[in-house]
């Protein structure tokens, strides 16, 4: 491409935002008709045409950009999307509009601003099905259906192929799938747990699938947890894959794994975390037998109480904690603290499990005020993740302080202080001299402060 043409294409750019920027519905729809890959253009700005008419209250420009697909996520260089500049300039119906990720949901809550937040561990690739957990018929015949998909996991952990490090390359860590044929005999055995997690979303058959039930319909592949306790070295023999192993350390080795799989670890380990924990019935002692593939465990006295009325040991447990993110009340100021455990430099948001009786907003207020002394006032909740070490769920919040004098709980907490808006982005995203080091991404701590940076970012 000459200069000459690079400057043509850069003026029709410069052109499509400013009609953009002034509202002008007509100019932006034929810059859209002659160049359709223009939609998400930046100009000398770093704004695209969707930031500019959002900042200006250009309602139908914004409708018309959508309509042509743009991308309503990218940000500009303070890391600020078309929504965040919409809100900040009180263009609530363009924020509205733009918040919106499901019309029918728009219908029931007009009005409502539901930001779509999926955080890691959250993905849900497969349909749960529940209703078949009860279909022996069906779960028989999928057991042994060649599309099938087993995962093996030992002491918890997933059998998963490391990236190989000797090429330099930086590969994926992925989760090892087997076939019925490499898995049937372990299936056999009095102490293997077998959990049956969901079938594919997939719609459309691929061209190799075999997979029909008695009808003769296609159906797709079915999904299952193997735990097992047999030798780890003989299971890793059965794998054809380079580099297999069981990962020692979930809090570290589990989160290198992409997001549709992570979501499926969510669920597998969390149930048979449950199972490994309610061999005997909670109850009376007796043993427990497991049910409803994998998802319920009943006692075998039958005069144990828990088979009478509503008995919550018989299903698996999810643990409720609270994080939050402290913010002060200047506004500019966030809390952080950190565990003794936490690499070095490292400080994160303040979390805790959500006790029997207590709302969200009390047991943010609660843990916060016992872990740093400081009180918080209102609570907004932003976000949820799933946290399956070994099965937490976590809720994601913002909590404004109502005092910010900080007195630490040692035996939780090894230090809690404030940090500036201004060290949070420079250690966010790595600045010449970062005041800490943030958890990892794929952490809803993480998450958090990310989003409070971006509801307070400076235009
Ligand atoms: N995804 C993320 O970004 C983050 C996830 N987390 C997770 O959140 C969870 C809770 O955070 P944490 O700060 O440790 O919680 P807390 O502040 O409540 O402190 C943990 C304490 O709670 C006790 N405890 C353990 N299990 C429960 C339970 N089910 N109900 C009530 N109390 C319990 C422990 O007792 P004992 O001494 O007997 O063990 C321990 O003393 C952890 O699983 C942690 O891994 C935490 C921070 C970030
Ligand atoms: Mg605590
Ligand atoms: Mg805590
Ligand atoms: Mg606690
Ligand atoms: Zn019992």
């Amino acid at each position: 491409m000459t200069s000459l043409q690079m400057s043509a294409k850069e003026e029709m750019v410069e052109k499509f935002l400013d009609a953009a920027a002034r509202g002008d519905v007509v100019q932006v729809t034929a810059h859209l008709a002659q160049m359709p890959s223009i939609v998400n253009q930046t100009g000398y700005s770093g704004w695209t045409a969707l930031m500019l008419a959002a900042r200006n209250g250009h309602y139908s420009v914004v409708e018309k950009l959508l309509s042509h697909g743009c991308d309503k996520y990218s940000v500009n260089s303070s890391s600020q999307t078309a929504y965040d500049i919409a809100k900040f300039w009180g263009h609530r119906h363009i924020s509205n509009l733009l918040g919106r990720t499901d019309e029918g949901c728009q219908r029931v809550l007009p009005g409502s601003e539901i930001i779509p937040q999926e955080n890691y561990f959250s993905r849900e690739m497969l349909d749960r099905l529940s209703g078949k957990r009860t279909d022996k018929t069906w779960l028989e015949a999928k057991h042994s259906d060649p599309d099938t998909v087993y995962l093996m996991f030992s002491k918890l952990s997933p059998m998963v192929s490391a990236p190989q490090e000797d090429n330099g390359a930086r590969g994926e860590t992925r989760l090892c799938r087997f076939r019925y044929e490499a898995v049937k005999d372990l299936l056999q055995k009095p102490a293997t747990v077998l959990i049956f997690l969901g079938v594919e979303r997939r719609k459309n058959p691929s061209s190799s699938s075999s997979s029909q039930n008695n009808g003769g319909t296609w159906e797709p592949p079915a999904w299952f947890a193997v735990g097992t306790d047999e030798d780890a070295v003989e299971l890793l023999k059965r794998c054809r894959e380079k580099n297999c192993c069981f990962p020692k350390s979930p809090n570290r080795d589990l989160l290198k794994l992409n997001e549709e799989e992570a979501g499926v670890v969510a669920q597998a380990r969390s149930v048979l975390c449950w199972h490994s924990r309610y061999s005997f019935c909670p109850t009376c002692g007796s043993s427990t037998g497991l049910e409803e593939a994998g998802y319920k465990r009943s006692c075998l006295n039958s005069e144990c109480r828990s088979l009478q009325g509503v008995h919550n040991t018989c299903y698996p447990r999810v643990d409720p904690v609270v994080i939050m993110l402290v913010v002060h009340p200047d506004g500019n100021q966030c809390l952080l603290g950190r565990k003794k455990i936490f690499p070095t430099g490292m400080f994160s948001c303040l979390a805790g499990f959500v006790e029997p009786g207590e709302s969200v907003e009390e047991a943010v207020r609660r843990e916060v005020e016992e872990e740093s002394g400081v009180k918080v006032g209102p609570v907004q909740y932003v976000s949820c993740q799933p946290w399956p070490m070994p099965s937490s769920l976590m809720m994601g919040c913002l909590a404004i302080a109502v005092s910010t004098d900080i007195s630490v709980d040692e035996s939780e907490i090894e230090e809690a202080r404030w940090f500036s808006r201004e060290q949070v982005i420079d250690s966010m995203f790595k600045g010449a001299r970062p005041a800490f080091s943030v958890p990892p991404r794929q952490t809803i701590a993480h998450q958090l402060i990310r989003h409070w940076i971006g509801i307070n970012a400076n235009l």
